[in-house]
């Protein structure tokens, strides 16, 4: 996806000066806390709101130039778009709803795609039932079927889980994760989760105060240390896209490779050769300054350390590279004073755990 993102705006009390142009495949993810001005960047991309100043570009369409008196209105943007609340038609059955956008739009996918696009959200058996028989999920999943099915160029999802449960999001995210894998379609995902943002997008454009922040791929933004009070400390890690290296079937193991190393987790269903996203968490990442023997961890990395940052508290991250992959750690400050820790000290990583996501279509063994 080319998209170049570009304006000024001002409410009351808030002014917005919004500048990024990732460098994307797949999800962009759009992250921040609360009133960074995400819903009005995709308000913006869409149309629903017109900056005062500003130009948005996708692919080769200029949606916006101010200067140019350029101004494309939301329904000939070919965006979809996708908000909190599913906004499903109440007196329409979900097979309605799902066609009503397919029926009235010039750009809709051939009728084949109908039945993908209910196969890949499953669907299938909800086709009947009204919106008010629905979970949250399934209304969730109900409007990105909708919204797909318009045959967009773009999909904006605003915050599409924002309403379910945990136990809810759960559900929803592997259909997120098809969609990703399956749809050629780019996607814009809002978003205040970090653990949302890490499993599905590809880069990140952290929003703070009406600004961006910073932009980057996911790997690079969670391991930036001067983030962490907008990503978050506690769930701070690092981000890593692996290949699965091989299976041990004796002691139940996968082994993953990574730029430079190897890691070994609990054994993965996932075949070899096909790709997964690691995280490890900073407070799961222990440092030595010898190589462990008596241990009972599977993963030790020899790892240099690049930056250390402080915090007002008991706790400093601290940046590592082993090989060519970045982890964090979290360890308190005397640990740093004890084993005189600093740039360049050589080091090796103690990994406790290891979180393993599914990435790419080549999937299940
Ligand atoms: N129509 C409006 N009129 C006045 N102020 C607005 C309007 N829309 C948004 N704002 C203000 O702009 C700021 C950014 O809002 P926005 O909804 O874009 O943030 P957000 O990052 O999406 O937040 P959240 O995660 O809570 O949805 C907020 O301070 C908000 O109050």
């Amino acid at each position: 996806m080319s998209i170049t993102v570009s304006f000024r705006h001002r409410f009351a009390g808030f002014d917005l000066d919004v500048e990024f142009e990732p460098s994307s495949r797949g999800i962009v993810a759009l992250f921040g806390p609360s009133g960074a001005g995400k819903s009005t960047t995709v308000n913006a991309i869409a149309g629903l709101l017109r900056p005062a100043q500003g130009r948005i570009v996708f692919g080769d369409r200029v949606l916006l130039d101010t200067d140019r008196g350029i101004f494309v209105p939301p329904r000939k943007r070919r965006i979809g778009y996708v908000f909190q609340d599913a906004r499903l038609f109440p007196h329409m059955s979900v097979r309605d709803n799902l066609l009503y956008g397919w029926r009235r739009s010039a750009n809709r996918p051939p009728k084949q795609e109908i039945d993908r696009v209910i196969g890949l959200l499953g669907l299938d058996t909800l086709l009947q039932r009204r919106p008010r028989f629905l979970s949250g999920g399934e209304k969730s999943r109900v409007a990105l079927g909708r919204a797909l099915l318009c045959g967009p160029d773009l999909l904006l999802l605003d915050e599409p889980l924002a309403n379910l449960d945990q136990a809810r999001r759960n559900e929803i995210l592997p259909y997120l994760e098809r969609l990703r894998e399956e749809m050629t379609v780019p996607m814009v995902y809002v978003s205040h989760s970090i653990d949302e943002v890490t499993r599905l997008s590809d880069t990140i454009v952290v929003l703070n105060g009406g600004k961006v922040v910073a932009a980057g791929e996911v790997g690079d933004i969670m391991t930036r240390l001067d983030l962490f009070p907008i990503t978050g400390r506690f769930e701070a890690g690092a981000v890593i896209d692996a290949t699965v290296a091989g299976h041990d079937g004796e002691f139940g193991l996968t082994t993953l490779a990574v730029d430079g190393a190897r890691l070994v987790v609990p054994e993965l269903s996932a075949r070899e050769g096909s790709q997964v996203r690691v995280r490890i968490r900073a407070r799961d990442v222990i440092i030595a300054l010898s190589a462990p023997v008596d241990t009972s961890a599977n993963n030790i990395l020899p790892a240099t350390i690049t930056d250390i940052r402080f915090d007002p508290g008991p706790y400093a991250d601290v940046l590592l590279h082993a090989a060519g992959t970045p982890l964090l750690a979290r360890v308190t400050r005397s640990s740093i004073a004890r084993l005189g820790l600093a740039s360049g000290t050589a080091v090796f990583a103690v990994i406790k755990a290891i979180n393993v996501e599914p990435r790419g279509r080549s999937g299940q063994r």
